[in-house]
């Protein structure tokens, strides 16, 4: 059994409730450290909530959150964001300022958090975006003139600013075609090897799951129903799971998986270049 001292993080009888409607009821989740746990369940059952309860922008009811060793519902504000700048998070629509540069929406978080000078950031935020595959002229853009695939990656260059423990990505393949996702897909798996990242992943992407996660926990009747390999997950008795997993969707991702052959993707590369078929 998964302790949380094994956990990176630990969400112990969490409950969140907006007025009457109640999506947590004392839900418990682990996350282990270096691991892509992909976090899955049907529409509206909170799985953003959750990802905004545990870095920090919702606070819950009750229960209680340990994430990176510290207790954030108990910590003092200082010790709160110092555990909270090692947070990279990648949110559901990119979130890039419109009036600033790529290069300067990278370097944002390094002036404001890391203290570095305007030069020095912008200098470190080339690194981050060639880290996150983009080539070396989309700095200068705005975010206006990126694809979607750009955008993510420019989007994710900025969360990985701060070289951060743990990085948090709610569907980071959303609105991508299904080469530029697989793309994507790799990047975040080459990043975590390179990077010893753990990743927290909210997706409705079948492909990514079957592609990058070490484990999936379903989210199911305001709880985590099932928090595993996804064998194990897909082979769970449930009505959602089992239509989510064995409907023709589920399928067609579970025989790309085992034929090698996921999407309709080009070759794996070693290092995470920018697709040139991410939408536009
Ligand atoms: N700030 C808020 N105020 C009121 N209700 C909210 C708020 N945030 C979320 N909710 C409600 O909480 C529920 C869970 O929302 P959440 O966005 O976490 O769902 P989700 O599982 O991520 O859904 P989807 O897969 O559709 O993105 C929804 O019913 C939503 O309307």
């Amino acid at each position: 059994m998964v302790t949380a001292a094994d956990s990176i993080i630990a969400v112990r009888g969490v409950t969140n409730r907006f007025g009457t409607q109640t999506v947590h009821q004392d839900l418990d989740l682990d996350v282990r450290r270096g691991e892509v746990l992909g976090v899955v369940g049907g529409s509206g059952t909170g799985k953003s909530v959750l990802l905004r309860t545990i870095i920090g922008l919702q606070q819950p009811a009750s229960g209680s959150v340990h994430v990176l060793g510290g207790d954030l519902m108990t910590l003092d504000a200082d010790a709160r964001s110092r555990i909270e700048r090692r947070f990279g998070v990648l949110f559901q629509r990119g979130a890039l300022f419109s009036s600033l540069t790529v290069a300067e929406n990278v370097a944002l978080p390094l002036i404001e958090y890391a203290g570095l000078s305007r030069d020095d950031a912008e200098h470190l935020a080339e690194v981050k975006l060639a880290l996150a595959g983009l080539p070396p002229e989309a700095g200068a853009k705005m975010p206006s003139e990126l694809s979607g695939g750009m955008v993510k990656r420019a989007a994710l260059a900025r969360a990985l600013a701060l070289d951060p423990d743990i990085l948090f990505l709610d569907e980071p393949t959303a609105g991508l075609d299904p080469i530029g996702a697989a793309a994507f897909d790799r990047l975040i798996v080459t990043l975590r090897d390179a990077l010893g990242l753990t990743v927290f992943l909210v997706t409705h992407d079948l492909d990514t799951l079957y592609a990058i996660c070490d484990r999936v926990a379903v989210l199911s009747n305001r709880k985590v129903l099932v928090n595993d390999r996804i064998d194990a997950v897909a082979a769970t008795d449930d009505a959602w799971i089992q239509d989510y997993f064995h409907g023709p969707r589920g399928r067609a991702a579970e025989v790309a998986r085992t034929t090698h052959a996921p999407r309709a993707t080009a070759a794996p590369s070693a290092s995470p270049t920018a697709d040139s078929s991410e939408q536009r």
